[in-house]
C-alpha cells in the first residue's frame, strides 16, 4: 500500500480560541532593527565596540518594535518538569527521585534558579507536566497542568500518545498566553527532569541528521560506562525516530515526552504572539529547534543565554544560528543559564537606549 501524503506540519490550521497556533511567525520589526543599527553605529564609542551586546541590542530593539528600546523590566520564567522512562536504563548520574526533590526546592526558594530569579527579578513559574512521583504540598498551580507520570522510555517505546503531545502543546501555548497577557516582556524557557538530556540529544539527531556519538553528552556527569549506556539508548531511540521526522507533532510523541512538548507549545506561542524568549541549555534548545520546525521562523524571537557543555546544544545552536550569550561551562538546566543573561538583556537595552552620540561629544 502507497502511504498518502504527509500532512504539511506549517500550514495553519483552524483552531478553536485559545488553543496551540502552528504555523509560520511573522519577523521582528525590521524598521526598528534598522533604526537600533544606525544608532549602534552613532554611539560615542569605537565602531563595533559593544560587539555581541551591540548585536543583542539591535534583536532586543526589532523585538521590541521601537528604538531607542527600554529593558525588560517584567520577564518571567517558566520551567517544564517531568520524568523519562530511559532514565531506568542508567542514562543518568542521579536518581529519578531528585526530580520531585527539587520540584518542591524550586517551590520552597533553595535551587539554583530561585536564586538567580530573585536576583534578577524574573518571575518563576514551574509547572508539572510528567513527573512520575506526587510531590506533598504542592500548589495547584503547579500540578494543575499534569498530563501523565513520567514519559516513555525512547530507545524502545514511544514518549507518550499523540493527543498527549497536542494536550501538552495546548498547554504551553496557554502558559505563554498568561505570561503574556500579565504583562511579560522577555520569557525564559526552563526545564527539569532527570534523564531528560537523552531525549533532547535524540531530538536534535533526528532533525539534524547526526549520529549519537555526536549528540550524547554526560548529561549531569556521566562517568565513561554511563556514556556508553546513554550512546546505545540515544542510537536505538534515533533509529526508532528516523522515520518519524517529517511531523514535529509525532516526532515528539516518538523521540520527546510531554513536559517537552509543553515547551514547544511556550516557545512557538511566545513567537507567535512576538514576544521574545532567552533560551537555556539543552533542553530548551532542542524544543526550540522543533518550534522551529513547527513555526518556521519562530527561532528570530529566541536568544540564547548560554552555552551548555552539552554537543548537541551547540550544533542545534548553530543549526539555528543563535550564538550564545555566556559560555561559563554551566550545565544546569532549570533556566539558569538563561536568567543569568537577562541582565544583559537590559545592559543592551540601557546602552542603547542611553548612551550619548558620537557627533554630539566631538
Ligand atoms: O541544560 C543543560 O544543558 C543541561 C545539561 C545537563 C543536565 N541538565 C539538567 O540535568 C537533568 C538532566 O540530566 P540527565 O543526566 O539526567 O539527563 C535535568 O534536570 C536538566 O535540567 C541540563
Ligand atoms: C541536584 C540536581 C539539580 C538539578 N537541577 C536540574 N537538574 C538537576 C539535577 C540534579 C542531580
Amino acid at each position: 500500500m502507497t502511504a498518502g501524503p504527509s500532512p504539511d506540519p506549517t500550514r495553519p490550521v483552524a483552531h478553536p480560541p485559545g488553543a496551540f497556533v502552528s504555523g509560520p511567525i511573522d519577523p521582528p520589526s525590521a524598521d526598528a532593527r534598522q533604526q537600533a543599527t544606525e544608532r549602534l553605529a552613532a554611539l560615542a564609542i569605537p565602531t563595533g565596540a559593544w560587539g555581541r551586546l551591540g548585536d543583542l541590542a539591535v534583536w532586543w530593539s526589532a523585538c521590541q518594535g521601537q528604538c531607542p528600546p527600554t529593558p525588560p523590566a517584567d520577564v518571567r520564567a517558566v520551567l517544564f518538569a517531568g520524568d523519562h522512562g530511559v532514565a531506568s536504563a542508567g542514562v543518568s548520574a542521579y536518581p529519578s527521585a531528585v526530580t520531585p526533590a527539587m520540584l518542591s526546592t524550586i517551590q520552597t526558594g533553595g535551587a539554583g534558579i530561585s536564586v538567580l530569579a530573585r536576583q534578577h527579578e524574573v518571575r518563576l513559574r514551574v509547572l508539572d507536566i510528567a513527573v512520575a512521583a506526587d510531590v506533598p504540598g504542592l500548589p495547584a498551580d503547579v500540578t494543575a497542568h499534569k498530563i501523565r507520570r513520567g514519559s516513555g522510555s525512547i530507545d524502545r517505546e514511544d514518549a507518550c500518545p499523540a493527543d498527549e503531545i497536542d494536550r501538552a502543546l495546548a498547554v504551553g501555548a496557554q502558559v505563554a498566553k498568561e505570561a503574556m497577557d500579565g504583562g511579560a516582556e522577555l520569557l525564559v524557557v526552563g526545564d527539569l527532569g532527570i534523564g531528560n538530556t537523552t531525549p533532547a540529544a535524540v531530538l536534535i539527531g533526528a532533525l539534524l541528521h547526526l549520529d549519537a556519538n555526536t549528540v550524547t553528552g554526560r548529561g549531569t556527569g556521566v562517568d565513561d560506562d554511563g556514556l556508553s549506556r546513554k550512546r546505545a539508548v540515544v542510537a536505538a531511540a534515533l533509529d526508532r525516530a528516523a522515520t518519524r521526522t517529517t511531523d514535529p507533532r509525532d516526532l515528539l510523541a516518538a523521540a520527546g515526552s510531554a513536559d517537552i512538548a509543553a515547551a514547544v507549545g511556550f516557545l512557538v506561542t511566545a513567537a507567535h504572539r512576538g514576544v521574545p524568549v532567552l533560551l537555556d541549555g539543552l533542553i530548551a534548545v532542542a524544543e526550540a529547534l522543533v518550534a522551529e520546525r513547527l513555526a518556521p521562523g519562530a527561532a528570530a524571537w529566541f536568544a540564547a543565554g548560554h552555552r551548555s557543555t552539552e554537543p548537541a546544544q551547540s550544533a542545534a545552536l548553530d543549526a539555528l544560528g543563535l550564538p550564545p550569550l555566556l559560555d561559563l561551562g554551566m550545565r544546569l538546566g532549570e533556566g539558569t543559564g538563561a536568567v543569568a543573561a537577562v541582565p544583559l538583556v537590559r545592559s543592551a537595552a540601557l546602552v542603547l537606549g542611553e548612551m550619548a552620540l558620537l557627533a554630539d561629544v566631538l
